[in-house]
């Protein structure tokens, strides 16, 4: 099976998915990935129906964006104009199948991802996103879009990376009721506090975490709390289809904590952790919020440090199930569009049987 992806931006984490599928050549199976346009700010807008080059597609992304090694192929079409007409106009091109939209998360607006997605979608074009604004806003009804166009929209990154979380609720714990869940739902953040609890400055150690490419375009919305306030509202709609916005959801972040607030704690024995959560009342309704807490010892949530989250679902059969691994990192969110896209290949090939 082939498909043909349009990466829309080309920051961290679609360089990741390059070098990830680069290395993955040849291991997956029958499943054909190849990239035949890609659209950013930087770069502009870039196709090849027959697909890019990998190495030139890395090559590119190493110069600071110089296309002289993208040239090298004839066959490559470069226009340095780009807009919002320009991208609609490639996610709807012949020679895509698959539309991977990682450009920034606008929390207020969703844009202009959500227009990448919604073009897309009505075009029968399948949607794979890490960008949690457009899904936190508009979950719903780009749901009801895909299925109208026999396409899929996914999103596995948009929730702790490249940590499978989402699909385990739609698949291993389908037997389970879950009644809530409370999390570490933001690697920045994270990574901000165990630097903190080991003496560093906060201002570096933010530095540190956009080096790193775990920080969102403004890490304003990690630190305080707006990055978890959106994770949680696209947890709690694909738990419960709770139809929470994220004014629903009392949000504090890490800023008003002090260093010494940290080291005493620790002095302690104790932690502090952003916590994003919710719970399911039994009249149905959902409570939830972000809030730094001070948490014991002992606590499954405690001893989760720097880029590693981990949340701990509340279930009627199992009682707690933690899931933790990577909340931020390049080609760890990479692998959650790789594994969407493995599963849209088993989705698409169990439908070509049926038919
Ligand atoms: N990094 C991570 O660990 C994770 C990120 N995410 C989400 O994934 C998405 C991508 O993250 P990441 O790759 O780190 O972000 P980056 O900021 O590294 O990359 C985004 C890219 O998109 C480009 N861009 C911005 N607007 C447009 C546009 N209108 N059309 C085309 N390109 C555009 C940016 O260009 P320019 O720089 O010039 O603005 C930049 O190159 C974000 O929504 C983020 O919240 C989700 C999970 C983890
Ligand atoms: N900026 C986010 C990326 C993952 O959504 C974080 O640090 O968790």
């Amino acid at each position: 099976m082939t498909f043909r992806l349009a990466l829309i931006g080309f920051g961290g984490v679609n360089q990741g998915l390059v070098s990830l599928l680069k290395a993955k050549q040849g291991k997956l199976g029958d499943l054909d990935i190849r990239i035949t346009a890609l659209a950013d700010l930087r770069l502009g807008v870039v196709s090849n129906p027959q697909g890019l080059d990998l190495d030139a597609l890395l090559a590119t992304a190493d110069s600071g964006f110089a296309t002289d090694a993208l040239r090298s192929d004839p066959a490559t079409r470069i226009s340095k104009h780009i807009d919002l007409a320009a991208t609609l106009e490639l996610v709807t091109a012949d020679y895509v199948d698959v539309v991977v939209e990682a450009t920034f998360t606008d929390p207020h607006t969703g844009e202009p991802a959500l227009s990448h997605c919604r073009a897309a979608l009505s075009h029968g074009k399948h949607v794979i996103t890490t960008n949690k604004g457009p899904i936190a806003l508009a979950q719903q009804s780009l749901t009801a879009l895909a299925a109208a166009n026999g396409a899929a929209i996914k999103y596995e990154g948009a929730v702790m990376s490249g940590t499978p979380v989402l699909r385990q609720i739609g698949t291993t714990l389908r037997g389970c009721e879950i009644n809530g869940f409370a999390g570490i739902l933001n690697g920045t953040s994270n990574f901000v506090l165990e630097r903190l609890a080991q003496g560093h400055d906060f201002d570096a150690a933010v530095r540190e975490a956009q080096q790193l490419g775990y920080a969102e375009a403004d890490p304003s919305a990690d630190l305080g709390g707006g990055d978890v306030q959106l994770k949680v509202v696209i947890l709690a709609n694909t738990l419960w289809q709770a139809g929470l916005t994220r004014a629903d959801v009392p949000c504090r972040g890490i800023t008003g904590l002090t260093s010494s607030d940290i080291q005493a704690a620790q002095a302690a024995g104790r932690s502090w952790r952003l916590v994003g959560s919710a719970t399911r009342q039994p009249d149905g309704s959902v409570s939830a919020s972000v809030e730094p807490r001070e948490l014991p010892a002992g606590h499954p949530l405690a001893a989760i440090g720097g880029v590693t989250n981990a949340i701990t679902f509340d279930t009627d059969v199992l009682g707690g199930v933690t899931i933790s691994g990577p909340g931020a990192g390049r080609v760890e969110t990479a692998f959650a569009v790789l594994s969407d896209l493995i599963e849209l290949a088993e989705q698409t090939r169990g439908q070509e049987v049926q038919a």
